[in-house]
């Protein structure tokens, strides 16, 4: 993204937040410069990037993303001073944004995000264990488990709770050295020391860290002199009894190119995962979004069902369902709308189009005999019974509604049928839903568990 562009964002951004909030708040702003997905924009007092942030923050990032998708965060600049941001929801006792510490002897530390505190973090069946050791490890009290390796699908929260982390023992332990940095920043300093020659100050450096935090540890893979050092670096912290936290996409096992003994050792405190979110989460996520999207856009309206519609059809990662949401409200605000239904599948087709699972015939064959606890193969095959009858007609329905397949492919899947036995079945079906209770039911359930 260019000055230039940057001063045509800013006129996008004067329709959004009209023109007194424009002329004091975004106005100001310059940009400085982008670097590892984070924008910088200079500001002329800290005040003003504060208010900036946890007014705008959002809206300019999403905006800044239409431009330049990788960037993840902004942040503000004085001569003297950097403030991280978005922050929503400021309290008295939160702990400032950290930029990276400039002390010779001590470790920099990546930049927390302000926002990724445990108050933000919405517990679910699917992350509850991961919150419950991330929390542990947060008080900072004697290492039980060493390392605790969390890990999960992308957009899942390691990131966020890995800062969790940071800024709890910031605030509860601020005695003790806490270091957070990706495992590409870990390379960088390694090569970098190298280059340098200053080996043995890394070595002192990394070796003084209290609690050490390597986010995205799969990028060691394959780089077979930065995971030796690694290796070194990990084992004398845990001889001297220091806490490490490691995050990456996938297990410690299933890390291709990664040496077995960082494997093993990588496996010797406690792994645990994030699941995929279920409705529950993406729901409960989406409310305490929503709750604070209206702190920034008090005069929005939302209709009812909106929420739950989002959950239901956009069940990727969190990543995407909150940038769905900083979507539908930048636009509803924009034209001064109340966010209903029909806005929001205009406002992001894109988005449900992509996330729309593709659900396969066999899948639907396979869940619905499952649930009426009959053979796939009765359910395909030719016996007429009413017991395997009725599954085929909602396996039927089920094909029609949530595939693309049509009624002839349908016919085929279900053992070689003519089309309008299918025609007949989704009709039978579409009758007895309005009639009976349970079908209903069935069909409900079943859909949701087609979903996911
Ligand atoms: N349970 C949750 N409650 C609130 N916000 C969440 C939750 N899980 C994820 N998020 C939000 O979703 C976004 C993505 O999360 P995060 O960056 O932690 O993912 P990640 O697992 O580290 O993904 P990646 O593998 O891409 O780095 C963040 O804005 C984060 O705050």
């Amino acid at each position: 993204m260019t000055k230039e562009q940057w001063g045509q964002l800013k006129q996008n951004l004067l329709a959004s937040v009209g023109k007194n909030n424009f002329k004091n708040w975004i106005e100001p702003l310059e940009l400085s410069y982008i670097a590892d997905g984070v924008v910088t924009f200079a500001v002329p007092t800290v005040f003003l990037g504060n208010y900036v942030s946890q007014n705008f923050g959002d809206l300019i990032l999403y905006h800044v993303n239409s431009l330049a998708p990788d960037v993840r965060r902004i942040q503000f600049q004085t001569a003297a001073n950097t403030t991280a941001t978005p922050k929503p929801e400021p309290k008295a006792a939160e702990p400032e944004p950290v930029a990276a510490t400039a002390d010779e002897n001590q470790v920099p530390t990546a930049p927390l995000d302000a926002r990724f505190t445990f108050d933000s973090f919405v517990v679910g069946k699917p992350n509850e264990l991961a919150h419950a050791a991330a929390k542990r490890v947060a008080e900072g009290g004697p290492v039980t488990f060493n390392p605790l390796f969390l890990y999960g699908g992308v957009g899942l929260g390691k990131t966020h709770l890995m800062h969790a982390i940071a800024w709890e023992l910031k605030t509860r332990r601020p005695d003790l050295n806490v270091v957070y940095l990706s495992a590409e920043q870990f390379m960088y300093r390694f090569v970098q020391a190298l280059r340098d020659r200053k080996m043995m100050d890394f070595k002192e450096m990394f070796r003084s860290v209290d609690v050490l935090m390597v986010d995205d540890v799969q990028f060691i893979a394959g780089k077979d002199s930065t995971q030796e050092e690694f290796f070194h670096t990990f084992n004398a912290l845990v001889d001297q009894n220091k806490q490490i936290i490691i995050s990456a996409d996938r297990a410690p096992g299933e890390i291709q190119n990664l040496e077995e003994r960082i494997k093993s050792r990588l496996q010797c405190g406690l792994v645990v995962d994030l699941h995929p979110t279920d409705y529950e989460l993406r729901l409960g996520i989406l409310q305490t979004k929503t709750d604070q999207f209206f702190r920034q856009y008090p005069d929005l309206k939302m209709a009812d069902g909106v929420l739950e519609f989002l959950a239901h059809r956009i069940s990727t990662n969190v990543r995407v369902l909150e940038g769905a949401l900083t979507r539908l409200f930048a636009f509803a605000s924009l034209v001064g709308h109340e966010i209903t239904l029909e806005l929001t599948q205009d406002c992001l087709a894109d988005v449900l189009r992509a996330s729309e699972r593709k659900i396969s015939v066999e899948e639907i064959q396979r869940q619905v005999s499952d649930h009426y606890n009959i053979r796939l193969s009765d359910m395909i095959g030719p016996k007429r019974l009413r017991n395997f009858a009725r599954p085929r007609q909602v396996a039927m329905y089920l094909c029609k509604q949530m595939t693309s397949r049509s009624l002839p492919e349908i016919g085929r899947r279900f053992g070689g049928r003519d089309h309008t036995t299918v025609m007949h079945g989704v009709k039978r079906i579409e009758e007895l839903r309005t009639q009976d209770a349970q079908i209903a039911e069935d069909l409900e359930l079943l859909r949701r568990t087609l979903e996911g």
